[in-house]
C-alpha cells in the first residue's frame, strides 16, 4: 500500500497514451489528484459534513467513481446515523482492489464506522437501491457526455426526498476571457504543486479526449432536466466545483 509521487509524466513519452485509471495510475492517485484538483481536500472532508445532512436511517449511501475511496473514507468519519450503509462503484479493477485494501486499513482504526461495500461495476448500469446520499466526486466528466443525462435520471430516481447529490467537475466557461483566466490559473497551481512543463503539457494531451468538462449552464439545465428540483453551487476554487442537487 505504499503511496507514490505522482512522476507519471514526467519523462518524454514518443507518443501520449489516453489516460487511464490503471496500476500505474492508482499507485500515485493519492498525490496526483491532490496536486491537480484545486481545493480537493476541502471537497473531501466537506462532502462528509454535508452528507450527515442529509443521509436517512436505514438507506444507502453512494460514492459513485470511488477510485481509492477517500469519499467513502469522509462519510464513515462523518455519517453517525442509524442502519446506513456505503456503496462504493467503481469500474476500475486496480482501484477497486486498493480501495478494499485502504478501507480494511480505515476499519482497524476506528470503531462504529459504517458499514461499506466496494462493488466493481460500470455505474452505467447499475441498479440503484433507494438512497439519501449520492456523491459523483470527479467522475461525470469521464462519463461520455450523451449518457449523462440518463445516469442522471436515474440517480434522481432513486433518490429519497430530503436527499442529495452532491457532484463535483472540472468546468469549462462558455466566456472564453474567462475559461483561459481560470485554465491558466489552474496550471499555475499545477507548477506550484511542483509538476514541470512537459508533465502539465503531456497530461493534458493524455486527458483531453477521455475527459470531457461542462459549464456550470449545462449541469444546471441537465440536472433540471435529469428531474432535479434545485441546484446549489457550495464550492468552487479556480476552474473545479462542487454542487448539491435536490430532487
Ligand atoms: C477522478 S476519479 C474519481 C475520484 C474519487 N471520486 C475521489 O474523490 O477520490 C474517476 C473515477 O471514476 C471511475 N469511473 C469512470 N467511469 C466509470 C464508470 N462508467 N463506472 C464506474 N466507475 C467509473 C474511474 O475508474 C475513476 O476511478
Ligand atoms: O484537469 C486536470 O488536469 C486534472 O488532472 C484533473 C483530474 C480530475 O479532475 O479528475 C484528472 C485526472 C486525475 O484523476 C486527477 C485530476
Amino acid at each position: 500500500m505504499k503511496k507514490q509521487p505522482d512522476r507519471l509524466f514526467a519523462r518524454p513519452l514518443v507518443q501520449v497514451p489516453d489516460f487511464a485509471f490503471n496500476e500505474d495510475v492508482v499507485r500515485v492517485f493519492p498525490d496526483m489528484i491532490k496536486r491537480s484538483v484545486p481545493g480537493y481536500p476541502t471537497i473531501v472532508e466537506n462532502l462528509g459534513v454535508l452528507a450527515g445532512q442529509f443521509a436517512q436511517p436505514h438507506s444507502v449511501l453512494y460514492d459513485l467513481g470511488s477510485s481509492l475511496g477517500a469519499v467513502t473514507q469522509a462519510l464513515r468519519r462523518h455519517v453517525q446515523v442509524e442502519d446506513c450503509r456505503v456503496i462504493a462503484v467503481d469500474n476500475s479493477s486496480a482501484m477497486v482492489e486498493r480501495c478494499r485494501e485502504y478501507l480494511h486499513a480505515q476499519d482497524s482504526m476506528f470503531q462504529e464506522l459504517l458499514p461499506v461495500e466496494v462493488v466493481e461495476a460500470d455505474i452505467l448500469s447499475l441498479a440503484f437501491q433507494p438512497t439519501s446520499l449520492v456523491a459523483l466526486n470527479f467522475t461525470l466528466q469521464f462519463i461520455q457526455p450523451e449518457q449523462r443525462l440518463a445516469l442522471l435520471g436515474r440517480i434522481r430516481q432513486a433518490l429519497l426526498p430530503g436527499g442529495a447529490l452532491i457532484l463535483s467537475e472540472k468546468l469549462r466557461f462558455e466566456d472564453a476571457e474567462q475559461h483561459k483566466l481560470l485554465g491558466d490559473l489552474h496550471i499555475a497551481f499545477k507548477r506550484a504543486n511542483g509538476y514541470s512543463e512537459l508533465e502539465i503539457a503531456q497530461k493534458r494531451s493524455a486527458i483531453e479526449k477521455v475527459m470531457l468538462p461542462d459549464s456550470l449552464e449545462q449541469h444546471r439545465e441537465r440536472l433540471l432536466a435529469a428531474g432535479f428540483s434545485k441546484v446549489v453551487p457550495w464550492f468552487q476554487c479556480l476552474n473545479f466545483a462542487s454542487l448539491i442537487a435536490l430532487p
